[in-house]
């Protein structure tokens, strides 16, 4: 685990006459990622960036198959970070976890064409397991061995399996809802790149808040507040676009699948902003969907803003700031759909 202080006592010799002797104190940087799904489309994607994050030491890679053989490719790399794959035999997910900092999981089925993100809650694949399973699953296994780590939530439907992991978490005693977060990056990512494509701008310079949730009509990318001016019609065709973009991919891959390469972009993305903030820089802030209290009132107790990230996960919770009236149309609209999944995902662990 990070913030271990270790005492290092060394000798430096210098060349010539003095040889000097020095006993210093530093912090040691043992930092461990664990990645859950980690042999998927996403998964292995994902642990190759993770490789290459020169914040990271231990890189954990947890599935339930085919890690030895992905651990033992990535473990090639000239990196810092020394690689472990663990399968569920030998109680591979509790070494996978234990003393984690940042725990990813990407695990779970993707969808098909014609599904929707909520389907996967159901959809039985791997024999009698559902996203909801796996999902709540490697919850009971995190709050047992990682309840301190930040999480970072791909699974879909995420809307749904945050509240899986929060609720998981209340029944161990280990919740803390500001170390839990469920990943929206991918909207986020997409949206500066559409919008770019739009602009004939350079997309590194097209940021973007996207807010709500991460599914269809929940997903409000906040267009107005970034200094472009747009037509109505260019408005409805971005947004549209932001908001599905996920069907874009599922259709191209016409059943082999929705985003893995974009997806593991984004998370490596997110991952390195929570470590960031656990190495201690300031003002590290990314749109996530997490417990908030921003929609509250209207019984809704997650929800996807910009977030400022710190040691101990969530610092801050910005609010959405100054809307058009076309945005919030499209909140009232994202707010009674996102009620709904949460609702779903605290029924499945509350009952
Ligand atoms: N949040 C987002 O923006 C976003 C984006 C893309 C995909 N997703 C979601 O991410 C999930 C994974 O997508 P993918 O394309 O990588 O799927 P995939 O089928 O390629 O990989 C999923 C991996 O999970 C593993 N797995 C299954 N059960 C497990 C368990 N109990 N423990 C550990 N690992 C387990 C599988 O063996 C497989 O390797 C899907 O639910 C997908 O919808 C989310
Ligand atoms: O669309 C999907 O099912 C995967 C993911 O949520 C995405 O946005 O690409």
């Amino acid at each position: 685990m990070l913030s271990v202080q270790k005492r290092i006592s060394g000798a430096f010799s210098f060349s010539g006459r003095a040889a000097r002797f020095f006993s210093i104190s530093a912090v040691s940087n043992s930092t461990k990622v664990a990645v859950l799904g980690a042999s998927g489309g996403i998964g292995q994607p994902l642990s190759l960036l993770l490789k290459l994050n020169e914040h990271i030491d231990t890189l954990s890679l947890y599935d339930i198959i085919n890690t030895p053989g992905v651990a033992a490719d990535l473990s090639h790399i000239n990196t810092k970070s020394k690689v472990t794959g663990y399968i569920p035999d030998n109680d591979g997910l509790k070494h996978a976890v234990t003393g984690a900092d940042v725990i990813v999981i990407p695990a779970g089925v993707p969808r098909k064409p014609g599904m929707t993100r909520d389907d996967l809650f159901n959809v039985c694949v791997y024999v009698d397991e559902t996203n909801a399973g796996i999902v709540k699953d490697l919850a009971e296994a995190t709050a047992k061995y990682a309840p301190k780590a930040l999480l970072a939530i791909i699974s879909n439907p995420v809307n749904s399996t945050l509240p899986i992991f929060s609720e998981t978490f209340k029944k161990y005693n280990v919740y803390d809802p500001n170390r839990i977060f469920g990943v929206t990056t991918l909207d986020v990512v997409r949206a500066s790149q559409f919008i770019s494509e739009l602009k004939n701008t350079d997309p590194k310079n097209e940021k973007i808040t996207v807010v709500g949730g991460h599914s269809g009509v929940t997903i409000v990318p906040l267009l107005s507040q970034i200094g472009h001016t747009f037509t109505e019609e260019e408005y409805k065709i971005l947004t549209h676009r932001i908001q599905n973009g996920g069907d874009e991919v599922v259709k191209a891959k016409a059943g082999a699948g929705s985003a893995t390469l974009s997806m593991a972009y984004a998370a490596s993305h997110f991952t390195n902003a929570l470590l960031r903030a656990l190495h201690g820089e300031k003002g590290v802030i990314e749109p996530t969907y997490v417990k908030s209290d921003l929609f509250t009132p209207d019984g809704i107790d997650y929800f996807a803003s910009n977030v400022e990230l710190g040691p101990n996960g969530i610092e801050k919770i910005f609010p959405l700031g100054k809307l058009s009236d076309f945005e919030r149309e499209l909140i009232n609209a994202a707010l009674p759909q996102l009620k709904k999944n949460i609702e779903k995902g605290v029924k499945f662990v509350v009952g």
